[in-house]
């Protein structure tokens, strides 16, 4: 029986107010011609838009009963109140170099008003160098203080703040990072990403889309989005966390070479890919795997993680003893070795490296491609941009894993790392001056979530559900989209 104006024209009884993934604030916007005693309420509310964007929308209200609106307003901040999974106060940290360099002006134009429209309180940081953000949080952040943390950058800020609130978790309860047995205790803080790198790989597998205002309302509306963690560790060292791809072969090569090329901007992968490409660089050595088991889905089904796909606790480990499932073995020579613990989506490749993996089944699926003609491995790199099954190929095999290990055939100690190091320079100054050379170094180096690890011996472990995300992973996309997403009816 009110009439209302505003960005929606609607009726009031069509608007359910206590639908919590409706409404994330409410403002009171005086609009004009307003009588003192009857000014008008606006609702802001999240809207679904195409290619999972969720934008910010507001509908106004004008109530001719003060009291009725004063009720309606009580009742709105009252439900809000209610909801203890949003977050009221983060802590943002912003590189200011990733991606384009447009980190701050993102979260300046586009979030910090969001967070404000939804009284979210928040201390910032621009970073001021490298590891920056993971130091602060791992010894100084005051982490009570907080509901959780954002990161404004790619995935090598992301990775920074997962390094941080991990290390500082063990550390916390006393658990040993170094001991590759060791079970991690997860982390309590949620962690948001406001894309703004150059792959973005963990914000478009965990979202379905790389865009800073869908993901700050993700962090506004909280939702909470469990994640695997991959530890990785040399002689019973720790190494580093992973969480999207860990990848020895054709990744590490166009890591290692495009790190060279930061100036390039995101440019410097598909110049790095291609160069990789032409080089066909295979490396010798054994792949051992502890096999998934009591596991729904293999890599090769046609299932994919999507939002509300909920992972039993208890199928994150394995009932069966370890020496029952017993290892697999794989010998030979590769292009690439990759193991992807989440589909590694993102805008060059929108199924991913691994389309059927799971984000939070404590698995990880290791892609074997054997060495085969240039031909034939561009066949299988051209399928990750197309519905077509890249493991469909005699030379490829995927395994879904809990542990693996890599060990290249000349295996090297520790005091041979120096050898190799100077080895491999002096091999690519040989190869520099020798164009035709065709032979392949001895070692790669690991892409560790787009950071190089020093050593190419390693073991791997998946610990389950070790993080959150303010996400709730890709949501299936309606039928008929417009059908479905009636403006104003989320
Ligand atoms: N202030 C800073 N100066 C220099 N480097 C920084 C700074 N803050 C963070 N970094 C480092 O910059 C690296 C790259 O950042 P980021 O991941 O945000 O962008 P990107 O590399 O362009 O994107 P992607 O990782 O998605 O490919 C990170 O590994 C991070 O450690
Ligand atoms: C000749 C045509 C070939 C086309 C092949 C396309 C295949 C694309 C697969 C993309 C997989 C991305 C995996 C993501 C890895 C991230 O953890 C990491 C950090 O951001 N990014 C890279 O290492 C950046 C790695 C970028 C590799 C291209
Ligand atoms: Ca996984």
């Amino acid at each position: 029986n009110h009439p209302v104006s505003g960005g929606k024209q609607t009726a009031l009884s069509s608007v359910s107010f206590f639908n919590p993934e409706k409404l994330h604030s409410l403002t009171i916007q005086p609009l004009y011609p307003v009588t003192p005693s009857r000014p008008p309420s606006t609702v802001s509310y999240v809207e679904r838009a195409r290619q999972h964007r969720w934008r910010c929308s507001d509908v106004t209200f004008h109530c001719s009963d003060g009291a009725l609106r004063q009720q309606w307003i009580q009742t709105i901040r009252e439900q809000l109140t209610a909801l203890t999974s949003r977050p009221k106060h983060l802590l943002v940290y912003i590189n200011p170099y990733g991606g384009k360099q447009q980190g701050e002006c993102i979260y300046e134009q586009k979030v910090a008003p969001l967070f404000a429209c939804a009284s979210i309180s928040t201390d910032v940081i621009v970073t001021e160098h490298a590891n920056h953000a993971r130091d602060h949080l791992k010894t100084e952040a005051e982490l009570k203080k907080y509901d959780g943390v954002v990161c404004v950058g790619g995935d090598g800020m992301f990775s920074e703040i997962v390094h941080g609130l991990v290390s500082r978790t063990q550390r916390d309860n006393g658990v040993d990072q170094n001991s590759p047995e060791e079970k991690l205790v997860p982390c309590s803080l949620r962690i948001g990403i406001i894309p703004a790198g150059s792959t973005d790989c963990i914000c478009y597998a965990t979202v379905g889309i790389n865009d800073p205002v869908t993901s700050a309302l993700h962090v506004i509306v909280g939702d909470s989005q469990p994640m695997d963690v991959c530890s990785v560790h040399h002689n019973n060292t720790f190494l580093r966390y992973s969480i999207s791809l860990l990848g020895y072969g054709f990744y590490g090569d166009v890591l290692a070479d495009s790190e060279r090329k930061r100036w390039m901007g995101p440019a410097r992968y598909d110049f790095s890919g291609f160069k990789t490409f032409l080089t066909h660089h295979h490396y010798e050595g054994a792949v051992s795997f502890l096999p998934a088991t009591d596991i729904l889905g293999t890599p090769r089904d046609k299932t994919r993680c999507r939002a509300g796909y909920v992972t039993l606790p208890n199928l994150c480990f394995c009932s069966i003893p370890e020496y029952e499932v017993g290892w697999g073995v794989v010998r030979g020579k590769f292009l690439a070795i990759n193991a992807a613990s989440m589909s590694c989506a993102c805008p060059r490749s929108p199924m991913g490296l691994s389309p059927a993996a799971h984000l939070a089944d404590g698995t990880t699926d290791l892609i074997l491609v054997r060495k085969c003609s240039r031909f034939n491995f561009l066949r299988h790199l051209l399928r990750h941009t197309s519905k077509d099954d890249q493991f469909d190929m005699t030379f490829v095999e995927v395994h879904r894993v809990r542990r693996f290990r890599f060990t290249p055939r000349h295996c090297q100690n520790d005091s041979e790392l120096d050898l190799r190091e100077n080895g491999k320079q002096l091999f690519s100054q040989i190869c520099r001056d020798h164009p035709a050379c065709s032979c392949s170094p001895a070692y790669s180096s690991w892409n560790c979530d787009g950071e190089i690890l020093p050593h190419a011996a390693i073991e791997v472990g998946v610990h389950c559900q070790l993080i959150k995300l303010f996400a709730r992973g890709i949501e299936e996309q309606p039928l008929f989209e417009d059908l479905a997403n009636p403006p104003c009816a989320l």
